[in-house]
């Protein structure tokens, strides 16, 4: 039985309107024992084909056997520890040692520690790999290429697929690998294929496979290819068949012809027509009917010592990357550091432009005998310059005041953006509030309006406006309140009729940012989790090193569940970080349960974990993956409630709204701490049918992401 048999094979990349044809009803066989070298121009689908015997890719038409084992419409499996795999691409952890690196795939393999140990030392010797403890992401290129040789060799597959491991290695060292290929396929039913530039090391090789515009010209013994062709040697022969064959480069230059199928053997330059029409009209066009044969995970369970080899690996790139490590620890406590510090302050330093008609001088007019009101020896109440004592009130707390004898050039100052509002007090001011307050029948329009005092604001900026606004209404109640205290009067007779005094829940003086706080915590909780899934799963794709663990039999749900026991650890980690900071370093009062605090947020975290996995398979590329979740977290933070309230909002927005994972948890979240909601209560009730509904969603969505996506697309 061969090991592996390629019957047939097409393959298509580019879309639906536009494919273009890599592999052209190729075939090819190669022998138990055997070292088959396959040689082609770059480009020219050598690793496309690889991949579709490993199974990474489906063949649209056609059908590869390896080890017997026919693919059929539903992906045959091998196991994966039969096959050893070295892609082109490094495909290694640049934080893991040399040692660790070899020592992973032996693990992962489920092998012997001692024949680990024997073996590791025999290819170290052998492929005279650098130190054990150095780490990969300093090996040169060539250093990294006998480590990824000696990771695909650990565990004595019977087939090896190399994707071109020589190239930058130096001709002794070449010399040396392929002596010891010839060595082990001469001695065992090991078979090597081989894809490499180097036309004249191929010659050692069992079998050649010379590969152009998607079929193999010539599959034989090198010796027979070169007698056959009357040349020297294999480049001669390579450049014979293709003058044979014409000039184009690319099998997606051709037109698809049926053949018998049965060219197994030596080129048939016949039966394949050149065809300017790169277009086609193939019935297999883009069927992806076939799957080819798949590496297989050896278990349906979670194998513990795969997960925990997965587990350390993840955790030592990890631990060796001090700044992310860095970053994953303080990036909570540094995101609610500004937000508690930058939000919900009172705004300082503002300034305020007062035209006070009543006086000509603050300074000099307004002292300690202006501010009394009442006169013990005749028990009156006559008010007296009573501008200076609402301007007394008014304190550099809310602003500063800068005096103006005219309103014109506070007008003017104002509109040159120098002050955020006027105060503008009539020149009969005391007279004017005196008629009101004693003899109303008297008041005229003009007397009111005198009694009034005007204050204009700059509504460009209405958080500023809305704070000055409630301060200076504050100002005035104390004014009013004082006067009328003065006056021995009740204060509740200060003129607006109303009671704000009691709160229902939480303090009168309840700070904004404890408002918010939920709301930015869950905001930081579900960001930071979803990113550093994301990031980690990406990398790990990006660098093939996610296919060569698959490849070698781990099934996807290991990989994930390395990935969601590490990133639940940090979660948690960070979630008593966040707990500790609020309770005991910024006082945050908590009146209700911790608990369901805590389950919340883990929930949430995980959800972040679930929704990170997701959008590592929508990314391909850590950029726009960061992109996109930029612009996730924007809508989030506004559709929160937490900038300004759900109600405000449309309807549509308002239902988007209450579907986010951070509306209707965050609100609970602050009922649990200030009303000491329990788990019974409705509002807390629905916040967790909302993060459960978020934590499935998302882990469907994570999972079928995954499945679908099995191998990434950058290998
Ligand atoms: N995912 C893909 N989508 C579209 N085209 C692709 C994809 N992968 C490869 N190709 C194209 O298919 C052709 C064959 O690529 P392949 O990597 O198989 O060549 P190769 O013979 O291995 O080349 P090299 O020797 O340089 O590695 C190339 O033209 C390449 O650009």
């Amino acid at each position: 039985m061969n090991t592996v048999e390629v019957r047939n094979a097409v393959k298509y990349y580019g879309s639906g309107n536009d494919p273009f044809m890599i592999l052209n009803k190729l075939n090819m066989t190669v022998p138990p024992g055997s070292i088959y070298a396959l040689l082609g121009a770059s480009g020219c689908g050598k690793t496309t084909l690889l991949s579709c015997i490993l199974g990474m890719i489906p063949l649209d038409d056609g059908e590869i056997s390896v080890f017997g084992n026919v693919t059929t419409k539903y992906a045959t499996k091998v196991n994966g520890s039969r096959i050893g795999y070295m892609p082109q691409e490094m495909a290694l952890v640049g934080e893991l040692t040399v040692k660790e690196t070899i020592y992973y795939f032996g693990k992962i393999f489920l092998m012997d520690i001692d024949k680990l140990r024997d073996r590791y030392d025999m290819l170290h010797k052998l492929l005279e790999l650098p130190r054990g403890d150095q780490r990969i992401e300093t090996c040169s290129g060539g250093q990294k290429r006998r480590v990824s040789f000696a990771a695909a060799m650990i565990h004595e597959p019977d087939l090896l697929i190399l994707d071109e491991p020589t190239v930058g290695l130096d001709p002794l060292l070449r010399e040396k690998i392929w002596s010891f290929m010839l060595d082990v396929t001469s001695t065992s039913k090991l078979s090597i294929i081989i894809t490499t530039h180097y036309i004249e090391e191929a010659r050692q090789a069992k079998c050649v496979g010379l590969m152009r515009n998607g079929v193999l010209l010539a599959e034989d013994k090198p010796m027979n290819i070169v007698n056959q062709n009357n040349v020297e040697n294999l480049e001669e022969a390579f450049l014979a068949l293709c003058l044979k064959r014409g000039v184009s480069e690319y099998a997606g230059a051709l037109t698809y012809i049926e053949t018998n199928g049965t060219n197994n053997n030596i080129y048939n330059t016949n039966n394949l027509e050149m065809n300017a029409n790169r277009k086609h009209t193939s019935k297999y066009k883009n069927k992806n009917v076939f799957a080819s044969v798949s590496t297989e995970s050896r278990s349906n369970n979670l194998r513990w010592p795969i997960v925990k080899t997965l587990f350390i690996k993840v955790w030592t790139q990890l631990k060796r990357q001090p700044a992310a490590l860095v970053l994953i620890t303080f990036l909570p406590i540094i995101q609610l550091f500004f937000f508690y510090h930058a939000c919900g302050g009172n705004p300082k330093g503002l300034q305020l432009a007062i035209v006070n008609n009543e006086i000509d001088d603050y300074e000099t007019t307004c002292n300690r005998s202006t501010l009394i009101s009442t006169y013990p020896h005749d028990y009156t109440c006559d008010l007296h310059l009573i501008s200076c004592r609402f301007l007394d009130e008014l304190t550099d707390e809310t602003a500063i005041k800068v005096f103006f004898s005219s309103f014109d050039e506070a007008w003017k100052a104002a509109k040159r953006g120098e002050y955020i509002g006027i105060i503008e007090i009539s020149r009969n001011f005391t007279e004017a509030l005196e008629i009101v307050r004693k003899r109303p029948e008297e008041a005229t329009e003009g007397i009111i309006q005198s009694s009034k005092i005007k204050v204009y604001l700059d509504q460009a900026d209405l958080q500023l406006t809305f704070f000055l606004q409630r301060k200076i209404y504050e100002v005035y109640t104390n004014y009013t309140q004082n006067v009328l205290r003065d006056c021995k009067m009740p204060i509740k007779l200060d003129n607006i009729p109303m009671d704000f005094s009691e709160s229902l829940f939480g303090s009168i003086d309840s700070d904004f940012k404890h408002t918010m706080m939920p709301a930015f915590t869950m905001l930081v909780v579900f960001v930071l989790s979803s990113g550093l899934t994301l990031s980690g799963i990406i990398l790990e794709r990006k660098e093939g090193f996610w296919n060569r663990t698959l490849l070698a039999g781990v099934s996807t749900i290991e990989i994930l569940s390395a990935y969601i026991i590490i990133n639940f650890i940090i979660v948690i980690m960070q979630l008593f970080e966040v707990l500790f900071l609020l309770t005991f370093i910024y006082g945050t009062y908590y009146h209700g349960s911790y608990m369901i605090v805590m389950m919340m947020l883990a929930i949430l975290g995980c959800s972040g974990i679930n929704f990170g996995l997701w959008i590592s398979c929508l990314c391909s590329e850590l950029m726009q993956a960061n992109l996109l979740m930029s612009g996730i977290t924007q809508p989030l933070t506004v559709l929160s409630g937490m900038i300004w309230p759900v109600e405000g909002m449309p309807i549509v927005l308002r239902i988007i709204s209450y579907a986010m994972p951070t509306t209707i948890p965050s609100r609970a979240m602050r009922e649990v701490i200030e009303k000491k909601y329990t788990l019974t209560h409705p509002n807390v009730l629905l916040a967790f049918g909302n993060l459960f509904a978020w934590f499935f969603i998302t882990l469907y969505l994570g999972i079928s992401a995954v499945k679908r996506s099995k191998y990434s697309r950058n290998t």
